[in-house]
């Protein structure tokens, strides 16, 4: 029987990147409590597994034109911090950079917010893909690829060991005796690798979860190794069915030969559908989006420094094969154009029609600027009904190109409602979401076991080199002990 996971990766000013000029979006920061209280409060009325967030370590006048959301945001710990005290049943994952972060300052934090909330929380471990974060952190250059994710390995690692420092019954605090703390059920990280040393113990108990879930999030080789070996939720960007397929399958081999249960593996794929109460409506909403995204062209003196290459005609005619960037970005893709086309550029003409409603034999032929939106807009997009988008979760759940979706609203509030309250009900009537919160914790929602301590089940557990499926050496947990 499929159950899907279901979480809402939450950004305050929406997830489309011209979602923030809908009218009725939220677009001040300063109402963000509000935003973020509004969305928890509706998140768990639908009875959802998680709120997700994000992290970005820098800023600056680009990201305006990438993706707007990343200019200005809350800290992620301080969101699910605020939100532990407002909520009870939902799970709240903030992300982490393990190539800047400190691990028993995090450590500290997340065991705390696991504390606070019941057990509800998740950390989300990623590497960084903006290098303006190292000069935000005291560092001369963004580590490379191998580099940061040695470190994160050791990150891992150290952090489950924090946790772990207090055995579940460590404060016996017993009155009677006058005795606080077995200080034999206090253990040392004494952990001194490569990039990371650490002595502990962490002065915090254990948390609720005993280790709260961890996400990982990327797309090299090396991350969809830590993923395989260290997480419990992949979370992987996924082009199509097939290739979600092939990705979860991959990822679950190599949990495999790590020597852990590769069940316990989630494979969840980021989306972002557009709801309406029709098909048409709901291409309406995407066309929508489309004509408010900004592109190169619409700038009559040039478009600002900060601007991305890939959202012109000029970067559309390498694309489609066939030079477009003399024309006007409101001329018609025609049959007779579509005809010219490399495959590529008809694939787009094809995706354009099925998040729009546009084509060009129709009667509202979509233009070259739709193009250019679709192919710079790197999101899996699932526009139509909610019956239709529910469908579509369910067969891709069932194909076993997923385990779970991580949900984006293109507008806030209005399309986070639209799919809580319209596509949520449609995924419960169908039996593959549940309609109560059945357990207490994050891992429960999961269907996660809660892992023993691993000083007290393991011994002295240790980093040891394995070997990744390319052959080459990496740093990695021998896993063997801790999942058995
Ligand atoms: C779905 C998805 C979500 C991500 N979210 C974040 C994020 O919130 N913050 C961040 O710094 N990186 C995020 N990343 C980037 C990756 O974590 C990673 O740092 C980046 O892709 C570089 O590592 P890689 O080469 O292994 O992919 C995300 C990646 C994916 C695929």
């Amino acid at each position: 029987m499929t159950r899907l996971i279901i979480g809402a990766m939450v950004r305050a000013i929406g997830a489309y990147p011209s979602g923030w000029r809908h009218p009725g979006a939220h677009r001040d920061p300063r109402g963000d409590a509000a935003v973020l209280r509004r969305a928890a409060e509706v998140a768990e009325a639908a009875r959802l597994d998680y709120l997700f967030f994000g992290d970005w370590l820098a800023t600056g006048h680009d990201l305006e034109f990438r993706d707007p959301y990343l200019v200005a945001r809350i800290d992620p710990i301080s969101a699910v911090t605020y939100l532990a005290g407002i909520t009870s049943r939902i799970g709240l994952i903030a992300t982490a950079n393990t190539t800047y972060a400190d691990p028993y300052t995090l450590a500290r934090a997340t065991a705390s917010i696991d504390l606070l909330s019941g057990g509800r929380a998740g950390l989300n471990l990623v590497t960084g893909a903006e290098p303006r974060a190292a000069g935000n952190h005291g560092r001369d250059h963004h580590q490379a690829n191998d580099t940061r994710y040695d470190r994160a390995v050791e990150f891992e690692f150290v952090l489950r060991r924090l946790w772990d420092s207090f055995e579940d019954d460590a404060i016996v605090a017993d009155a009677a005796s006058g005795v606080y703390l077995d200080p034999s059920r206090l253990h040392a990280t004494d952990f001194h690798g490569a990039h990371l040393s650490v002595t502990g113990p962490l002065n915090v108990a254990r948390p609720v979860q005993g280790h709260l879930p961890i996400v990982h999030a990327g797309t090299s080789p090396r991350s969809r190794l830590f993923a395989a070996q260290n997480a419990d939720l992949a979370l992987v960007a996924v082009s199509g069915l097939e290739h979600g397929i092939a990705i979860r399958e991959e990822l679950r081999a190599l949990a495999f030969e790590s020597g852990r249960d590769d069940r316990t593996l989630k494979v969840i794929a980021p989306v972002l559908p557009i709801v309406g109460e029709t098909r048409e409506h709901a291409q309406a909403i995407a066309d929508e989006l489309s004509e408010l995204l900004q592109i190169a062209e619409d700038w009559p003196d040039g478009p600002p420094e900060a601007f991305p290459a890939n959202r012109s005609l000029a970067q559309l005619s390498v694309l489609l094969g066939v030079d477009v960037s003399g024309l006007s970005p409101d001329r018609a893709v025609t049959p007779s154009l579509v005809a010219q086309f490399s495959a590529a550029g008809q694939e787009l003409v094809e995706i354009v029609a099925e998040r729009t409603g546009r084509s060009p034999a129709g009667e509202r032929p979509s233009t070259l600027r739709h193009l250019v939106v679709a192919a710079s807009v790197n999101a899996s997009m699932v526009v139509g009904t909610a019956a239709e988008i529910a469908e579509e979760f369910q067969t891709w759940a069932e194909a076993g190109a997923v385990d779970g979706f991580n949900v984006l609203s293109a507008v806030q509030p209005a399309q986070f409602e639209a799919f809580a309250l319209g596509v949520v009900p449609e995924l419960q009537r169908r039996g593959v979401f549940p309609t109560e919160y059945e357990g207490s914790t994050l891992r429960e929602h999961l269907g996660l076991p809660r892992p023993d301590n691993v000083h007290v089940a393991h011994g002295d557990v240790r980093l040891q080199p394995v070997t990744g499926r390319d052959g080459s050496r990496r740093r990695a947990v021998e896993r063997s002990a801790r999942h058995p």
